[in-house]
């Protein structure tokens, strides 16, 4: 990222709504992400989570209102060029082939599914393809074909793929979901290196748990029939009384350790 594009906000949607099929999928949803922010995107199933997600990635329109992202405004830009400068780690990848993991890796410098007939990579994608998997932990996984590894180490594999192209913009949905706590662990401890190695990269994490929201976590939207509940800094809207709202029941919000914990709420009442 240029210099003077460091203080420009990532995101810049302000009141969307997004129409599909004659049903208000989003309904008035406002967002500011600024460079090195870490967003939680919370709600409960069907609220909108995805569709925000694929808003964000240039991969639908507003029917409403206006989305603008790294610098352009949708609608007005050439999505291709626009996507290529956004990560998007998408749990429904449709690789259907035996491609080693390094591979799948290198798959993001060309933005597609499989390797492209002819292509071959430059020897500094080979090595940046090697780092990315390093650093999310999965070296020992390079050569090991895409259909059998597990879904914690295809997650890992698929954000190394979305970090090729070096985004400025990282938009993860729902990376833990499906994880035992161990690969969950080891997934959120590589997303915190990723976030320190790259101090102004923003992402956006999709996800229904709290448990899994990364401790480096800094703002969180919390979504409910396409409404915003609450937006902003983490600890304002991380709390019993806006998740309660949020999820439609009772529960107590709880963090220690920079790590967040969700339970049902005794009768009798709700804290803050
Ligand atoms: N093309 C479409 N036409 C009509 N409705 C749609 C369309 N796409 C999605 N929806 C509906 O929009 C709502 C929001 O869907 P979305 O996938 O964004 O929710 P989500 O918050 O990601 O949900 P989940 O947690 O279950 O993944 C759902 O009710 C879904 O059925």
């Amino acid at each position: 990222m240029a210099a003077d594009e460091r203080d420009r906000n990532v995101i810049d949607a302000d009141g969307v709504d997004l129409v599909r099929t004659g049903k208000l999928l989003l309904d008035q949803v406002t967002l500011a992400v600024r460079p090195g922010e870490h967003w939680a995107l919370l709600g409960p199933n069907g609220a909108g989570k995805t569709t925000l997600l694929a808003l964000l990635g240039a991969r639908a329109h507003p029917t409403r209102g206006t989305v603008r992202v790294l610098g352009h405004r949708l609608g007005r830009v050439d999505v291709r060029e626009l996507r290529a400068r956004i990560g998007h780690v998408d749990p429904r990848h449709d690789l259907r082939s035996a491609l080693p993991a390094r591979e799948v890796v290198l798959t993001g410098a060309t933005g597609s599914i499989e390797i492209p007939p002819r292509w071959e990579p430059t020897p500094g994608q080979d090595a940046r393809a090697g780092e990315l998997l390093a650093l999310l932990g999965a070296a020992d996984r390079a050569q090991d074909p895409w259909t059998t590894l597990s879904q914690g180490e295809r997650g890992r594999v698929l954000i190394a793929r979305a970090l090729m192209a070096d985004p400025d913009l990282l938009l993860l949905d729902e990376p833990a979901t499906g994880l035992d706590v161990a690969a969950r662990e080891g997934l959120l401890a590589a997303v915190d290196r990723l976030r320190a190695a790259r101090p102004h990269m923003a992402t956006v994490m999709v996800t229904h748990h709290l448990e899994e929201l990364p401790a480096t976590t800094t703002h969180a939207l919390l979504l409910r029939a396409g409404r915003t509940v609450a937006c902003g800094p983490a600890d304002e809207v991380l709390t019993s009384k806006f998740v309660s709202e949020c999820f439609d029941h009772p529960i107590e919000i709880e963090r220690r350790a920079g790590r967040w914990s969700a339970r049902a709420a005794a009768a009798g009442g709700q804290g803050a």
